[in-house]
């Protein structure tokens, strides 16, 4: 059933969502349309001020959205789309733009401005035709609309703005508020179009594609026959007088276009070498296989018609009966098959310090690469190819020239050994320690422990195991990036002014103590952690270190433990047996006096234990620990004096509950 005939128009064509908005997806899906979603890696920072007005902004970004995604597709996908679907959702009021908020206090400014008043939502969406040409050329043809939607949302008080925003709704939203769920409830009236404001104008769309397949498809068949690659000229009538029709070329710089009606055409003709064909001609896996592509491509096109066509599926049975599973299933099961192949080049690059080279030099080819991370040509061109397929770097191709190498953000801002939020220690972690354990995940099921002495030889054991010096430096490297990363969330999770001293158990370098002295001028931590860590720290000394944070070394199992009126418990209880947090739990109850703190932070398990899946995924390593949800928290809390007082799921790797001693 589709919701618009004109959807069916697209039936066989291979049609691209660029985006990662599972709203968009359910939109789209719900109306019928049949697609693949190519998550754009285009990063949404163009210059607003560049922009007469602000749809014209929200526009923009979705051309580029949705061009990131048709130029990368032949070369990375080896495929070449028919159509790609870019769009951007923006919130206008006062003369700001609003996009998604970056953290709950930007979410608490954006809501705030909003209460009270009518706001714009503007939706920008982009429609690139992708038209692949006899030489291997693909001709790009850009169509872009957008629509406003007018909301007005009731007086929020400060406690229903902080509950909403504790909700973790506004999180992804731009705006800050979600009008399909909890975010209905701030709204007093919506004029126009509903799904406008969820992210996508589905009414608007239809129409559109009715004007491409009703209107142009002369003059589509004319653009993509055109074998002069830059022409400029649209070789059709506008759909409506109100129509700018403009060329515009892809390899400029996103700039604010001409006065932009709600809907414009342009022809965008940019020949791009598709390696897809060089590829499938290249391929080498066997000779009749290549005989076969290289003396029928013209079948090779045919096939790829097919496998466009969802028909081509297997036919599964669901309860009961028979269809036709989603592109989106047989991606989500390849994603989860070849998992362990990403993880595993990542943390091979990382070990190799790729991301540490390409920061420094920018820019180096493969062989260039190879020589400086002393790895052969063939495996450091493979290793990058896949980084680069991972979106951890960018490559760049000059015409005949080898390609050239770069970081991705992604890699710039976590992977760099000397990032501020550098990931790099934890990566070497999970590939030295988490990986063997790992590989002998079948036992580790079937027996129900760890399976460390399995995994490591006698060796190697001593290698990884905390007892040595090594293992114990890259433990503690791999817990100060964890540290760094949730640091300031945990530390700004509550009110803590109360509080004049604090002692962090377990807390490794101090890079959490250092967080909480930072967020809480009035607040000093005392580190207690082993004495071998505590010798260690000095690796991790801060540029600046902080006075208020001191170090004392000890056994929180078996010494007295430093006396404060807050006491700090960050990723320490999941990885202990019950008879050890017990006695644990019991020293902090001893050591405290009524109206006592003891914050918690650890991942908090879904009440249903259904997710988030890296909590119930860590719990595989079967270490004499458990993963547990909040309330599971609570109770165990409670049973030892402690009424929980606060609980905060944060977006963070971490999420933390506030206890206070009876
Ligand atoms: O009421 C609602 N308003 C908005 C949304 C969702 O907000 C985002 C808007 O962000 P953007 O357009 O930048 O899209 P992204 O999510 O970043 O995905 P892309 O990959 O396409 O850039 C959008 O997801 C809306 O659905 C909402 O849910 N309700």
């Amino acid at each position: 059933m589709v919701l618009n005939p004109v959807i069916s128009k697209l039936a066989g064509k291979l049609v691209v969502l660029a985006s990662a908005s599972p709203r968009r997806l359910e939109i789209l899906r719900s109306a019928g349309l049949r697609f693949e979603v190519v998550p754009s890696w285009f990063k949404e920072t163009l210059d607003k001020g560049l922009f007469k007005a602000p749809y014209e902004y929200a526009v923009e970004t979705a051309k580029q959205k949705a061009l990131e995604v048709a130029r990368r597709m032949p070369f990375k996908h080896l495929k070449t789309p028919d159509i790609v679907i870019g769009a951007d959702t923006i919130v206008t009021v006062d003369g700001m733009i609003l996009e998604k908020p970056v953290d709950k206090h930007d979410a608490y400014r954006m809501l705030s401005s909003l209460s009270g008043k009518e706001h714009s939502v503007f939706t920008g969406v982009a429609i690139v035709l992708c038209h692949e040409k006899e030489n291997e050329e693909v001709d790009y043809q850009l169509i872009d609309f957008y629509e406003e939607t007018k909301v007005k949302f009731a007086d929020l008080s400060e406690d229903m703005l902080w509950e909403y925003i504790n909700s973790g709704e506004p999180m992804d939203k731009a705006g800050g508020y979600g009008i399909q769920a909890l975010g209905g409830m701030l709204v007093e009236y919506v004029h126009g179009d509903f799904l406008n404001v969820v992210g996508f104008p589905l009414n608007h769309f239809c129409k559109q594609l009715d004007l491409i397949y009703n209107f142009c498809t002369s003059s589509l068949k004319s653009t993509s026959s055109r074998s002069d690659s830059l022409a400029t000229s649209v070789p059709t009538q506008p759909p409506s007088s109100s129509q700018a029709l403009l060329s515009h070329n892809s390899s400029s710089i996103p700039r604010p276009s001409s006065p932009c009606d709600s809907q414009r055409l342009h022809t965008q003709i940019t020949p791009t070498a598709s390696p897809a064909h060089k590829v499938k001609r290249e391929d080498s896996e066997s000779e009749s296989s290549q005989t076969l592509v290289n003396s029928t491509s013209k079948h090779t096109d045919n096939r790829k018609v097919k496998l466009h066509d969802n028909a081509t599926l297997p036919l599964v049975t669901r309860r009961g009966q028979v269809v036709e599973p989603t592109r989106g299933d047989l991606e989500r099961i390849c994603e989860l098959m070849d998992g362990f192949k990403a993880s595993k080049a990542l943390f091979t690059a990382s070990k190799l310090c790729l991301f540490d080279l390409l920061h420094s030099r920018p820019g180096l080819d493969a062989a260039q690469v190879a020589q400086e991370i002393k790895a052969s040509a063939k495996g450091t061109e493979c290793l990058l190819e896949a980084c680069v397929s991972l979106g951890l770097l960018k490559s760049t191709e000059k015409a005949c020239q080898k390609p050239v190498y770069e970081n991705a953000d992604l890699a710039t801002d976590f992977l760099r050994s000397d990032a501020s939020f550098s990931l790099h220690g934890y990566l070497q972690h999970c590939n030295e320690t988490m990986w063997p354990l790992f590989s002998h995940l079948e036992s580790a099921v079937q027996e129900g422990t760890s399976q460390r002495e399995k995994a490591f030889s006698k060796h190697m054991l001593q290698a990884t195991s905390t007892s040595s010096r090594e293992g114990k430096l890259r433990f503690m490297k791999a817990m100060h990036n964890i540290a760094k990363i949730t640091g300031k969330t945990i530390a700004t999770a509550f009110d803590l002014s109360t509080y004049k001293s604090a002692c962090d158990l377990g807390g490794c370098t101090g890079a959490l103590a250092y967080e909480f002295t930072e967020a809480h001028p009035g607040l000093s931590v005392t580190v207690f952690d082993l004495p071998a860590v505590v010798e260690l720290n000095e690796f991790f000394r801060p540029q600046h270190p902080d006075n208020r944070v001191s170090f004392v070394a000890g056994d929180f199992l078996k010494d007295e433990l430093p006396k404060a009126d807050l006491y700090i418990l960050a990723r320490i209880l999941h990885d202990l047996p019950d008879e050890k947090v017990h006695i644990l739990l019991s020293k902090i109850a001893d050591a405290c006096t009524a109206g006592c703190g003891l914050l918690l932070s650890e991942i908090f398990l879904d009440e249903d234990r259904r997710g988030p899946s890296r909590g119930l995924l860590q719990a595989l390593s079967m270490s004499e620990g458990k993963q547990r949800s909040a309330t599971e928290y609570s109770l165990l809390l409670k049973s030892h004096g402690f009424i929980t007082a606060h609980i905060r799921h944060t977006d963070n790797l971490l999420d933390a509950m506030l206890c206070i001693k009876a």
